[in-house]
C-alpha cells in the first residue's frame, strides 16, 4: 500500500472557474477509482451537484463550484490517505476504515455498498460455531479484524489461530486445503455458497462512509460538501406525494402522509376541497397511493426528487 502523500500537481486543462485549480488550499476527497464503490459514488457526486469533469486517465478532478479537489484512489488506501492528512475527506468502506485502524471522524452513512465480512467454513466439516475455528488455519483480507475477532475465542487449549493474508480470491482457500475457514466479505452469498462454504458468524457489517481527517483545517466546506451529499441521499430516499382529498377526510390523509415535518394543505377554488403536499418514502409510495385511494383522495400524483435541504 502507498500511503505518500498526495502530489497536487494542477497541471488539469479546466474550462472558466471562480477557484483556482492550483490553490494548494483546496479540499481534497478521496474516492475509489474504481472497483464496487465507484459507480455509486459518482452517480451520487454527479447527483449532488458537484460540477467537475475527470480528465482522461488523471486522478484528480477539480470542482468548478467549490474549492474542492476530487482524488481517485484505490479504495482500501482511503481511509489511510484521510488518516494521515493527505486528503481531507474521502469516501469508502467501514470494513477498510476498521482494518487501517485509522482515526478518522465517520462523518455519514452513505446507505450502499452494504455487505457482511463474514467467518465462513466448508459446508461438509459442519462447524457451528465460531468458536470450533479458534487456533485453526484462517485465510483472509482482512488481517488485523480476523486476529481481533479470534482473540476472544482463544485459549491456552486452542492456542492463536493462524491467519493468513491474500489479497483476492479468499473463497478457493479452503478448497485448495489452504484453511480451515475464511474471512470475507458476502453480499448475495453467491461466492460464498459457489465455493461450498456456509457462513459462521458475522465479523462486520460494512457500508459506505463519508469520513475526514480530525485536524483538517477545512471544517466550513466539509460541512458544506456533507450537506450537499447527505440533501442529495434524502431527495432519493423519498418522492413528492400531491393529492386533492375532501376535508372531510383531511384527518385520515394527514395521517396516511404526515411528511418529514408536516403536510403543506393549500386550499382548492371549490372550499370543500383541499391539494396536499407531503413527502413519502420511495419504497412506501405505491401503498400510500392505495390507501389515499382508498379514502377518497383523487388525482395523486409522485414527482421525483433531485435533490434536497431538509435538515438533519
Ligand atoms: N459484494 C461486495 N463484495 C466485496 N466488496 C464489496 C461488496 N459490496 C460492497 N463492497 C465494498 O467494496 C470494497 C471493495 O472495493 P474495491 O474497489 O477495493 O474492490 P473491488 O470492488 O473488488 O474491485 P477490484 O477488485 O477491481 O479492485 C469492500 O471493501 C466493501 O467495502
Ligand atoms: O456475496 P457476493 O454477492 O457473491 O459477493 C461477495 C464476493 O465479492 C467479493 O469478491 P470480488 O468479486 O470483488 O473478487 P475478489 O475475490 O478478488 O475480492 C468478495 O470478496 C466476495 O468474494
Amino acid at each position: 500500500q502507498c500511503h505518500q502523500g498526495y502530489q497536487h500537481t494542477g497541471r488539469t486543462k479546466m474550462s472558466a472557474s471562480k477557484f483556482d485549480p492550483k490553490d494548494p488550499n483546496r479540499l481534497l476527497l478521496a474516492v475509489p477509482k474504481k472497483g464496487r464503490m465507484h459507480a455509486a459514488i459518482i452517480d451520487m457526486l454527479n447527483g449532488s451537484g458537484f460540477d467537475y469533469k475527470r480528465p482522461e486517465r488523471l486522478d484528480i478532478a477539480h470542482c468548478r463550484d467549490l474549492p474542492v479537489s476530487i482524488v481517485f484512489l484505490p479504495a482500501a488506501d482511503i481511509a489511510t490517505y484521510v488518516s494521515d492528512g493527505n486528503v481531507d475527506l474521502g469516501i469508502t468502506g467501514e470494513d477498510i476504515v476498521a482494518e487501517s485502524g485509522a482515526n478518522v471522524n465517520v462523518l455519514m452513512e452513505l446507505g450502499f455498498g452494504k455487505c457482511r465480512l463474514s467467518l465462513q467454513a466448508p459446508k461438509q466439516a459442519n462447524i457451528t460455531d465460531a468458536k470450533q475455528l479458534a487456533g485453526k488455519r484462517i485465510v483472509t483480507s482482512f488481517p488485523a479484524l480476523t486476529e481481533a475477532f479470534f482473540k476472544k475465542f482463544e485459549t491456552e487449549e486452542t492456542g492463536k489461530t493462524n491467519i493468513k493474508c491474500i489479497s483476492g480470491s479468499v473463497e478457493a482457500a479452503c478448497g485448495l486445503g489452504l484453511a480451515d475457514g475464511i474471512v470475507d466479505l458476502v453480499e448475495t452469498g453467491t461466492t460464498m455458497r459457489a465455493a461450498g462454504l456456509e457462513e459462521i458468524s458475522t465479523v462486520l457489517n460494512t457500508q459506505c462512509v463519508l469520513i475526514s481527517n480530525p485536524q483538517s483545517k477545512h471544517n466550513e466546506l466539509i460541512e458544506i460538501v456533507r450537506r450537499r451529499l447527505a440533501g442529495y441521499l434524502t431527495a432519493s430516499r423519498f418522492v413528492m406525494i400531491t393529492y386533492n382529498v375532501h376535508r372531510a377526510a383531511l384527518k385520515e390523509a394527514s395521517l396516511i402522509t404526515p411528511g418529514k415535518r408536516s403536510p403543506s394543505i393549500v386550499s382548492l377554488e371549490d372550499s370543500n376541497w383541499v391539494a396536499v403536499n407531503a413527502l413519502v418514502e420511495k419504497k412506501r409510495a405505491a401503498g400510500v397511493m392505495d390507501e389515499l385511494e382508498r379514502i377518497g383522495a383523487t388525482d395523486i400524483l409522485t414527482t421525483q426528487l433531485h435533490s434536497s435541504r431538509m435538515g438533519d
